[in-house]
């Protein structure tokens, strides 16, 4: 059930790289308990916006706020994870020594670390892989893996940079599950995708292109506002085509 207080504000967000001004002006509310879709094509400026929801970037100008608090803050890391669209991961370590390794960098330690490493690889239905060398992996398995890596520390904000890139349909499936799992324990979950069918799952959607939010709602309200059966036409018609 989706609960309106406010967990994310954006406002006024710029951003450049250079001269190149890769956030204009984003202005956005996320609300407690919602899964945010983040839809634009590449380069549209949906890595660098999470980044600084997750504290790893800073605006030019304008501020990131997670629970009325200005970010980055180290404090307000603790109850953000965050899945990079890179995996992250130690190839020559097994599952098991990744996850030990990022759960004791969360402070995570004995046996509440064993039973949090168990907990999150059962979400990503990885158990029968748990000993074995990430090297061995599919592209697949190590999405899955840095996701269990993100829910460690059971953060109340998940901030996912394509987490199903590279994955086929079945596994999309499976993953998507998990984060309908998520969120209905209250977990609220921003995830970035140029994927229009998984922008339909979405509970409310942020359209991105150069730099600017071109419009903001739920799939039905983009779709209905330009008389549009597709995310895809609507967004090509909020878009200017
Ligand atoms: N550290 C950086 N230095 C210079 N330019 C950057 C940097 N990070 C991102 N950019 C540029 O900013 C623009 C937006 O990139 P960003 O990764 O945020 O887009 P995106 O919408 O996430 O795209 P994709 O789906 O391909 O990841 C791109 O043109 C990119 O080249």
């Amino acid at each position: 059930m989706r609960n309106e207080s406010t967990c994310i504000s954006i406002r006024k967000v710029s951003k450049q790289f250079g001269k190149h001004e890769v956030l204009k002006n984003i202005n956005l509310e996320i609300y407690e308990g919602e899964i945010f879709g983040l839809l634009g094509p590449s380069g549209a400026g949906k890595s660098t916006l999470v980044k600084e929801l997750a504290g790893l970037d800073v605006p030019n100008s304008g501020e990131n706020y997670i629970f009325q608090k200005k970010m980055p803050s180290l404090k307000l890391m603790e109850r953000v994870g965050y899945m990079a669209q890179a995996d992250a991961l130690y190839e020559d370590l097994t599952a098991y020594e990744n996850l030990q390794f990022f759960a004791s960098l969360y402070g995570l330690k004995g046996k509440k670390q064993k039973q949090r490493i168990n907990e999150v690889m059962q979400i990503v239905n990885l158990m029968d892989h748990l000993h074995k060398p990430v090297s061995n992996y599919s592209g697949g398995m190590k999405r899955r893996l840095s996701l269990a890596i993100a829910l460690l520390h059971e953060p109340e904000i998940l901030i996912l940079d394509e987490p199903t890139v590279g994955i086929d349909p079945v596994l999309r499936k499976s993953i998507w599950e998990a984060f309908y799992e998520l969120n209905r324990k209250g977990t609220t979950i921003i995830v970035t995708t140029h994927v229009m069918d998984e922008a339909e799952k979405c509970g409310r959607l942020g359209l991105m292109r150069d730099g600017t939010m071109i419009a903001v709602g739920t799939p039905e309200q983009l779709k209905a506002e330009t008389n549009s059966t597709t995310i895809e036409e609507a967004f090509l018609i909020y878009g200017g085509a």
